[in-house]
């Protein structure tokens, strides 16, 4: 750390003419997991909303597991933190510095679980957000004891709507509006279904239930904004320029779309749009399809094939020409061409805006973190793709089948140029595959014929030659590498 500069908190923002945590809106807002993406994305929102537009609201920050370590680094730092936004935006060079003061409170449930329920007794609660990734919307089956905090994020959720449903005698004003930010299909409805399981487990009143039918609202959301978070590489150069020490700096970029579907009744409360923000109330199924096929599929793919070659970011990988050609290509020729004819004006000028926020030159965004649970973040944003593509034409989409075998060889190389961060069960099915491996042809199309079958079609269904082709381009890769692997394809595809 470098000597003698200050910490921030709301002192030194005075000292430094920045102090924006001064106005005393109510908390109006709950928000549950207090990581890099829900500060970079929803707290600045906030943070803008006051600024630009009536909506006067805090937030109650609640951390999210028994592990997280930020309430104490808000706490000292009086709640604020600094998020820096960099990038190209409209061709012009974007630089912009805010230090953050959405955050009123923090709270760490697990030891003060009571101050957690004196905030949903306050009267201007509407909100709720989260971000717990997309671990935390998950069934767990757990006690329910008022004065403890539940373990899992959906119990939580469940213990707070039920105090709040008590405490307001089951009044239908009172009811929250629950929007999460969790990159699953249909975070709402699913959020929603495990909140009532959890009702039916801990056999809460049906008059509650109907509360959480009438007075509550459970939204789908899209989020889309690259957040790398934390500035590792240069935080020491971040900080002399700032004059300030900041334990949450947060990096991101400025283009952001929030897609919301719920009731519009919910849109005057939120006014987003008179704060300037790109956010739509809106269906979000053909903004998810471009989404997921055209940035998180291309990260996917980027993370993987990128590691082995020994990028470490993806601005690195925007600049090594072999890999902008493969992901050029197997957007253009093989993802596009699984889009019906109305969607591919749409889909040509967002892949054109990928490539510029893939490129953006100010932030490192790593690919260790992107390559985080490969394994099933491949089956969700790029085997949806081999499969349309295949049964639109019959054939292998060859670049997508690449991508394929190197996601397997990922699980295989043995040079431990990078970490392999997964599920513990995708670690240990690829560990015994390959420690048996006879590394014969027969035995690598087996498994990737039972892989698909039980794994990504999640049924059997002959696919034709496709198992052959992924276990042909996991072969050459191990014969040749996969630079040389690479560049042949580049070379067949100009042939
Ligand atoms: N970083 C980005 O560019 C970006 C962009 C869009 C969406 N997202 C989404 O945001 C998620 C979080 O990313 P981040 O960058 O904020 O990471 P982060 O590690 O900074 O924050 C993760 C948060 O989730 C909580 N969490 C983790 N596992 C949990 C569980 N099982 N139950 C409850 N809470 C849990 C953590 O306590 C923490 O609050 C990602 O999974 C991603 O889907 C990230
Ligand atoms: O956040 P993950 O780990 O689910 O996926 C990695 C990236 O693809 C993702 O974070 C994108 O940057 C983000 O979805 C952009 O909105």
């Amino acid at each position: 750390m470098t000597e003698k500069l200050l910490y921030l908190n709301i002192e030194t923002s005075k000292q430094l003419d920045q102090a924006n945590g001064l106005n005393d809106y109510p908390e109006k807002v709950i928000q549950i997991g207090d990581g890099n993406f829900i500060r970079g994305f929803i707290d600045w929102m906030i943070f803008e909303m006051n600024q630009k537009s009536n909506f006067g609201g805090k937030i109650a920050s609640i951390q999210s597991t028994p592990r997280g370590k930020n309430v104490p680094k808000l706490n000292r730092q009086d709640k604020l933190f600094t998020l820096i936004l960099r990038g190209i935006e409209n061709g012009k060079t974007v630089n912009r510095k805010h230090i953050i003061d959405s955050i009123n409170k923090t709270i760490n449930p697990y030891t003060n679980w009571e101050d957690v329920l004196k905030i949903v007794e306050q009267l201007e609660i509407e909100f709720l957000f989260s971000n717990t990734t997309e671990a935390g919307i998950r069934y767990e089956k757990e006690d329910y004891s008022e004065d403890v905090s539940p373990l899992s994020f959906p119990g939580k959720v469940v213990a707070l709507l039920y105090h709040r449903y008590v405490h307001f005698n089951g009044d239908k004003d009172k009811g929250l509006i629950i929007i999460p930010c969790e990159l699953i299909e249909n975070n709402g409805e699913e959020l929603k279904r495990i909140c009532l399981k959890i009702i039916e487990d801990w056999e809460l009143s049906n008059s509650f239930i109907h509360w959480i039918e009438e007075a509550c609202v459970f939204c789908n959301t899209l989020v889309d904004r690259i957040v790398p978070g934390y500035p590792k590489e240069e935080d020491q150069q971040l900080f002399n320029l700032l004059g300030y020490y900041d334990e949450l700096l947060t990096v991101a970029e400025p283009y952001h779309l929030f897609v919301i579907e719920g009731p519009s009744s919910i849109e005057t409360k939120l006014p987003f749009k008179q704060a300037g923000l790109n956010v739509y109330f809106d269906k979000i199924s053909s903004y998810r399809e471009l989404k997921i096929k055209f940035l998180n599929g291309p990260h996917t793919m980027l993370a993987t094939i990128g590691l082995l070659i020994g990028i470490k970011t993806v601005r690195e990988g925007m600049e090594d020409y072999l890999l902008i050609s493969f992901i050029n290509k197997t957007l253009m020729e093989e993802i596009m061409t699984t889009l019906p004819y109305s969607e591919k004006e749409k889909a040509r000028a967002y892949i054109k805006q990928t490539f510029d926020r893939f490129a953006n030159p100010f932030l490192n965004h790593r690919l260790i973190n992107i390559s985080l649970n490969s394994y099933s973040k491949f089956k969700t944003r790029v085997w949806p793709s081999i499969y349309e593509y295949w049964t639109k034409f019959g054939e292998n989409p060859k670049r997508l089948t690449f991508a394929f075998a190197s996601l397997l060889y990922f699980y295989k190389d043995e040079r431990k140029n990078y970490e392999i961060k997964d599920d513990i069960h995708v670690i240990h099915k690829f560990h015994q595959f390959y420690s048996e491996f006879d590394n014969s042809k027969e035995t690598l199309v087996a498994f990737i014929r039972n892989l698909i079958h039980e794994e990504f079609l999640e049924r059997v269904e002959d696919l034709g030659n496709l198992y052959e082709a992924i276990a042909d381009d996991f072969m050459r890769i191990d014969r040749e590498g996969i630079k040389s692997a690479l560049l042949k394809l580049e070379e067949e595809g100009d042939l």
